[in-house]
Parts: structure tokens; sequence; C-alpha cells
């Protein structure tokens, strides 16, 4: 017998998958890149429901790029491993030692746990760093930043190949220098800089803030490039949010339609944002 559930609105569920349509439509074959931000990897409930929305994304057209941070994960060893570390303008001071057990975080564990999860929906993810396939080249961002990294050269063509064979890239933000150097990049950074070479239609950005705020405190739904240049200036924009929001604007300049910065923690967020009329989080488009 068919069950007779009378706790749902099922009418309405239906009707949500049928006025999905034209989303789906516009992104039918579309590059979207996501940013997990290491606050927004919450509970393993979470990553189950991130996971699952990623194998959704793709099994109706669109091509979905994760690139991931990690930030409290690295700060939890650096802390059991008696290593101090600081950020300058949100990104980590970086010397030899920081650096191995960065790599090994963000490669190893934080890595293969969104691999893992995003398989076990029934989808089929390969992790990498960007120092796989030549993905990202980096130059020193800094000298007084140490092994902080600035994506120099981006070859996608692993991504492409992964592409045509439904396969979902997972990317830890690691470079490689050109005389065998590993550098750390913000995860920001990796994800904007892996967009703008894929010329990727939306890149997302989520974190654990609803998005940008102004001064009051208010989420600014639409951001413009002289909107985030000043709130930078006046102090607004502060920490973590200024790679983010520099991340916006180096995505837009190199060809990325749109860029969202979104809570990662609200549940099914990325659906929430690619295929309702709810936007979510604060935009910043180009032209
Ligand atoms: N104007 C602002 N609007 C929103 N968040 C801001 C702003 N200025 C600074 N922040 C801080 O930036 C943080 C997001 O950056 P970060 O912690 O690096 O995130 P993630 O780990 O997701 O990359 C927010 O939690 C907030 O504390
Ligand atoms: C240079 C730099 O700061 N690299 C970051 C890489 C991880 C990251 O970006 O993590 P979130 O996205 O969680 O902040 C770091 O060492 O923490």
């Amino acid at each position: 017998m068919r069950k007779q559930a009378m706790n749902r609105d099922w009418i309405a569920t239906a009707r949500t998958l049928s006025e999905a349509l034209p989303y789906l439509q516009r992104y039918d074959d579309a590059i979207v890149v996501i940013k997990l931000g290491g606050h927004a990897m919450g509970s393993d409930e979470a990553m189950e429901t991130f996971a699952r929305d990623i194998v959704l994304m793709q099994h109706v057209g669109v091509n979905p790029v994760i690139v991931h941070g990690g930030g409290p994960m690295i700060n939890q060893m650096l802390d059991k491993l008696e290593i101090t570390s600081e950020f300058v303008n949100g990104k980590r001071v970086t010397d030899e030692a920081t650096m191995e057990v960065v790599e090994m975080v963000l490669s190893g564990r934080v890595n293969k746990r969104i691999v893992q999860a995003i398989n076990q929906q029934g989808g089929k993810a390969v992790g990498l760093s960007g120092k796989d396939a030549n993905l990202i080249t980096c130059d020193a961002t800094d000298p007084a930043l140490g092994l902080v990294g600035t994506p120099s050269e981006i070859d996608p063509s692993i991504l492409q190949t992964l592409f045509k064979d439904d396969t979902i890239p997972v990317i830890a933000p690691l470079g490689a220098g050109r005389n065998g150097e590993t550098y750390n990049i913000n995860g920001d950074t990796a994800a904007g800089a892996i967009a703008a070479a894929l010329t990727a239609d939306r890149l997302l950005l989520l974190t654990d803030i609803d998005g940008v705020r102004n001064a009051e405190g208010d989420v600014v739904t639409e951001l413009t490039s002289q909107t985030i240049r000043s709130m930078i200036i006046d102090g607004t924009i502060a920490g973590g949010m200024i790679p983010k929001t520099e991340t916006a604007l180096a995505a837009i300049d190199g060809g990325v339609r749109a860029v969202v910065i979104l809570d990662g923690r609200a549940p099914n967020a990325t659906l929430l944002e690619l295929f309702t009329d709810h936007g979510a989080g604060s935009m910043i488009r180009a032209g």
C-alpha cells in the first residue's frame, strides 16, 4: 500500500521541484566552484547534507568543483604539536614546520573526509591538491608571510578530464613553487584562481556567517567593487573576510559571472542559492 504521510506537504515538495526547472536549465553544463571553509565544515550530518547537494547538482548537469579550507583543523594540529601560528590580514604566516602540518592536515584528513562524504552519497569524487597535475603554480605572496603562495599559473586540464568522466574534483589549497617549494594558499584565493581559470558561471564561498555585513551589522545582498574596497579601508571588512572579498573581485575580473558569499552551515545552502528564487548571502556580479 502507498504511504499516506500526513506530516509533510508533498504537494509543496512537487511544486518546489517544478519551480526549479528554469534554474536547472540555466545551470545545465555550468561550472560551479564551491569553496567550503573550515568553519563551514560542521558535524558529520552537515557534511552529509553538503555532499548530497553536490551529488544532486552533478546529476542535474552542473560540473561542481570543490575547493576546501581547513584553518581550524590546522590550528588544532599545530596546538597539539605546540607550534605557534599567527595570521596577517587573514593569511597564516607559514614557516617550514607549519607548512608540513598544513599539507598533512589539508591534503590528508580534511580532503579525504569530503571525498568520502561525496562518494558515500553515490557520487564519484577525487581528491587533489594544487600540486597534482600542475594544477596550481605559485609565487611567494610576501616574504614576511613565509611560504604563503599566490597562484601565478593554473593548468585546469585535469579538471576538464575529470568533468568528462563525471568525477567531482575536491581540491586542497596547496601549490608548487617553481623551485620545488610547497606553498600554503588561502582557500578562498585558490578557489578564486581556479574559478577564473575555468571561467566558472558561479563561485560560491561557503563560510560561517550569512554574508558580508555593513557597519550596522546587516548583510549587504549586492556588493560592488567600490563598496568592498571602501569597507576594507574603513575596517568594516576584516580578518578572514578580507581574502574572501578580494577573491570575489579578482574572480570577477578574471571572467567569473558571479560570486556569492554565504553561510555554509545553513541547510542545503548551495541548492537554495542555485535552484531557488531565494538568493542567499552577498552577491558580487560581473559588469
Ligand atoms: N564585514 C564582515 N562581514 C562578515 N564577516 C566578517 C566581516 N568582517 C570580518 N568578518 C569575519 O570573517 C569571518 C569569515 O572568515 P573566515 O573565518 O576566514 O571563514 P572561513 O573559515 O569560512 O574561510 C566571519 O566569521 C567574521 O568573523
Ligand atoms: C595562507 C593561509 O592562510 N592558508 C590557510 C589554508 C586553509 C584555509 O584557507 O582555511 P579556511 O578556508 O578554513 O580559512 C591556512 O593556513 O589556514
